[in-house]
């Protein structure tokens, strides 16, 4: 894995020397808005759309920052005027590679895609990438923005019905947001990335913190903020699917699995059978990815054979029903 400097490809694990051993992730840079007219959204310049066709997604199937985008592609019925790449599961010296040049840029590493729109990028290389095919350019790498963008831009021109961020529970939905992303979205990852004890235990005590809170809340109300399924939701949901398989044993997160939480598994299950969602997750993609790219983490590369998981076995949510 690496980034670019410059525009040039340089192979470096994350550096956290300078932080305690503490992982930091990167903000995204590029920034802009596919609106409904084309007018500037809430960062970047205006002038991205909504047009069907116009957009192209990078993915990897691996990656729940990624997974967000495809679900929302896949609830707003965007898949006909969305397309997509999905780039091999392993991440090693070239960083996400496509198995065949891909059919918008003819690149086969993602990191071409960041310099065919700044030629002097700096900065780590991932997905999901939102590619604008008529400006040839980058719209957005920042997944929280794209799932927004999915949710309501292209509304006037066909999209399925569905608000996942609905005006009266914005502020709710922030919030709750703001603390998932913290402790589970990318707690997750700084237990797994962390390269001392205090900065993993530290990571490790507010991830449980934090499920332990989730679960409490998901025995009184259905979903995060209560009967209607939201943006929170989903974004919780990519972490939590792929928990068990991946975040248990490779970032050592095993105080508790989510299958011993009766409210999450729940949850984790409804949400897994919510028509589409279930062809959203490749838990091979998954599983090969974390155990065979994060060399420095699982040398060997072994993935493991477990766990057994069903996520199409009956739930007890509908108990909650408002
Ligand atoms: N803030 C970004 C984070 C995306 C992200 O970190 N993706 C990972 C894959 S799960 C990646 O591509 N990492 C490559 C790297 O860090 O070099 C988002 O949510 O869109």
């Amino acid at each position: 894995m690496g980034l670019l400097i410059d525009g040039k490809w340089q192979d470096r694990w994350y550096d956290t020397a300078k932080t305690g051993g503490k992982f930091k992730r990167e903000s995204s840079k590029f920034r802009n808005w596919i609106t409904a007219d084309g007018s500037p959204g809430p960062t970047g310049e205006g002038g991205f759309e909504a047009e069907a066709g116009r957009y192209h997604l990078y993915v990897a199937n691996a990656c729940p920052w990624a997974h967000r985008s495809l679900i929302f592609r896949k609830l707003k019925k965007l898949e006909d005027m969305i397309t997509v790449s999905v780039v091999e599961p392993l991440m090693l010296e070239e960083g996400w590679t496509f198995a065949e040049p891909d059919p918008i840029n003819a690149v086969t590493r993602l990191y071409k895609v960041y310099l065919a729109a700044d030629l002097t990028y700096t900065g780590r290389v991932t997905v999901p990438v939102l590619w604008d095919k008529k400006r040839k350019t980058i719209v957005s790498n920042e997944s929280a923005d794209i799932i927004r963008m999915f949710n309501s831009a292209f509304d006037g021109i066909g999209a399925a019905n569905g608000d996942y961020y609905p005006e009266d529970l914005r502020e709710e939905i922030d919030e709750i947001n703001a603390k998932v992303y913290d402790t589970v979205n990318n707690g997750v990852y700084k237990a797994g990335f962390a390269t001392s004890q205090d900065a993993y235990e530290e990571a490790f005590n507010a991830l449980f913190s934090s499920l332990d809170d989730l679960e409490k809340r998901l025995s009184r109300q259905r979903y995060l903020t209560g009967d209607r399924i939201t943006e929170a939701d989903w974004r919780l949901f990519t972490t939590l699917v792929r928990f068990d398989a991946v975040y248990v044993g490779h970032f050592k997160c095993n105080l508790r699995r989510i299958a011993d939480y009766p409210n999450l598994s729940n949850y984790l299950c409804e949400l897994y059978q919510v028509p589409g969602v279930a062809e959203t997750v490749n838990m091979d993609h998954i599983k090969q990815h974390y155990y065979g790219s994060h060399k420095t983490i699982n040398p060997t590369g072994i993935v493991p054979a477990g766990p057994e998981l069903d996520f199409l076995r009956p739930h007890d949510r509908a108990r909650l029903a408002a």
